[in-house]
């Protein structure tokens, strides 16, 4: 029997998971890791953290599975995307925290970059649109905030990566920089047709060339071998690279053109891939790479990106202190029929697809004396659905697909309420799979196609099996009703900063 590792660094926890080669769990362990909030709309995470974490998790796993680094035949990455960190290559010193995809501090930046350039220009190149969302503003502010960092980033001394170059470097006894054109793709730096970084777009930002990684292919190359001294006690190679987002997509076997996947986990991610030619979207979606495997042409996806989704689960239960854990919130969300017309828009980094607005910030809407806590919980859920209801019309808008079944997956895929709601709102039947890690999964087949584990896509794509299925229930009617109401809600939360 072969195995293969797969290391999953998301934005609330880190996770390594053993796979043998039908695609099954061998062993898996998991850690969360610290929130920062340092002022509003600020977030940040502890690289150090992140990896001990990621050790822990590696050896952790290791134990539960009896088997020894040198036992897999590699190891994948997978990551949260666009969260930035700045450090020392040669002594491997960060400047300073992780800044988090979800942090908005970019955001008079790409106010003032607007000006410039237009929306068209900036998708035509990168396939995204001005926001703070992606990496670029948050290296802008590290530049401009960090004493001494740009002249260390211009010797070549600095380097900015996402969290699958920093844990590569550390893996690698801190040798190797490089990312996968997954991750490129989100640093808003990259010509999405040539996947190299771009002169006009790093000159916009003013961001040095020599800062950042090499940019490789997801799938089908050794980006290097891990240190012996480190958590693997082994040299196994690290072998496939893939956002966390289009690691999910993978992992769900979504290779062909037309195929897409939905994750519900901190955030919400829907993506279809589009085929070797990137579609531009009309409709508040961008356009990000799939996967590249090497030496072929690289696959193109259209996605809608959520912030909050998972993470208003976390707040609920954390910040409101509303519940004391997520059964319960899903409990309470089941004991009432509906949300009693109580409606939360949780714009907390202002609204992604398909508004992009970093104006907005959260609002819970239509509050009245008959409303109780289950309602709210209620409303917490559904504010998910909602939110994938706009971006999978967004979705068949600009791909032209209709949606038959949503495929999803994610650790909010655990919330009945959740589920069934969704199918309601979109009017078809929501899968799981029978592998609920898809994230990890599609990194474990990155690494296993090129280890020699599986010789071909077509043999990972049939291990794919159904586990869940939830079906529509509700009328029109309700349905166009529920809607109305959510776009009043939105529109409350819109503009709110501009105070
Ligand atoms: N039964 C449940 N009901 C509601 N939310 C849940 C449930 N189980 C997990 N979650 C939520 O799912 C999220 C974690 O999903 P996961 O896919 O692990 O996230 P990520 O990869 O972004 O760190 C958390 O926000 C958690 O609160
Ligand atoms: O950590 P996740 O799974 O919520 O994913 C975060 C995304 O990659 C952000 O773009």
């Amino acid at each position: 029997m072969k195995f293969v590792g797969s290391l999953d660094q998301g934005t609330t926890s880190t996770r390594f998971i053993i796979f043998d080669e039908k695609g099954n769990i061998v062993a898996s362990e998991q850690k969360e890791h610290r929130q920062i909030f340092p002022e509003p709309g600020w977030v940040e995470h502890d690289p150090a953290e992140i990896w001990e974490n990621s050790c822990a998790c590696i050896r952790g796993a290791l134990g539960k599975a009896g088997l020894s680094g040198g036992d897999l035949s590699g190891t994948g990455i997978t990551n949260q995307r666009e969260t930035i960190i700045a450090w020392n290559r040669k002594t491997g010193e960060p400047y300073y925290h992780a800044v988090v995809w979800q942090d908005v501090r970019g955001a008079t930046l790409i106010d003032a970059l607007k000006k410039e350039n237009s929306e068209q220009w900036l998708r035509e190149r990168s396939g995204l649109l001005y926001s703070p969302y992606f990496s670029a503003s948050k290296i802008a502010w590290l530049l401009e905030n960090i004493p001494g960092l740009r002249p260390a980033a211009e010797r070549g001394e600095a380097v900015f990566g996402t969290i699958d170059t920093w844990l590569m470097y550390n893996l690698t006894g801190r040798k190797t920089c490089v990312t996968d054109v997954t991750n490129a793709s989100r640093y808003m730096l990259m010509d999405l047709r040539r996947r190299e970084w771009d002169d006009d777009l790093l000159r916009l930002f003013a961001i040095p060339r020599q800062a950042l990684p090499e940019i490789r292919p997801s799938v089908g190359e050794v980006y290097g071998y891990t240190e012996v001294s480190g958590p693997f006690a082994a040299s196994i190679p690290v072998c496939g690279i893939l956002g966390d987002q289009q690691a999910a997509l993978f992992g769900q076997a979504c290779f062909g053109k037309g195929e897409g996947k939905n994750t519900y986990g901190t955030g919400c991610f829907m993506l279809t891939n589009t085929g070797t030619v990137p579609v531009l979207s009309s409709s508040g979606l961008i356009t990000t790479v799939a996967y590249q495997e090497k030496g072929r042409d690289a696959l193109y996806a259209l996605e809608g990106s959520v912030a909050v989704a998972g993470s208003l689960v976390q707040w609920t239960r954390d910040s409101l202190c509303l519940v004391k854990d997520v059964r319960e919130l899903d409990h309470l969300a089941e004991s009432v029929e509906d949300s009693g017309d109580v409606y939360m828009v949780p714009a907390f980094s202002g609204l992604f697809a398909p508004w992009w607005r970093d104006d907005a910030r959260g609002v819970i809407v239509g509050l009245t004396g008959y409303a109780t806590r289950a309602h709210i919980c209620r409303a917490v859920l559904e504010s998910t659905a909602f939110q994938v209801k706009d971006i999978a019309e967004a979705m068949e808008k600009d791909s032209g697909i209709t949606l038959g079944t949503l495929k999803a997956d994610g650790g909010l895929t655990n919330s009945k309420p959740l589920m069934k709601f969704q199918a309601d709102l979109l009017g078809i039947p929501v899968i799981r799979p029978q592998v609920v890690e898809t994230t990890a999964l599609g990194a474990a087949y990155a690494a296993g196609l090129t280890a020699g584990v599986w010789e071909t896509l077509g043999e990972v794509r049939t291990q794919w099996q159904e586990g869940c299925r939830w079906e529509p229930h509700m009328d029109e009617e309700t349905r166009s009703r529920k809607l109305r109401q959510w776009y009043k809600a939105v529109d409350r939360s819109l503009g709110w900063m501009s105070e």
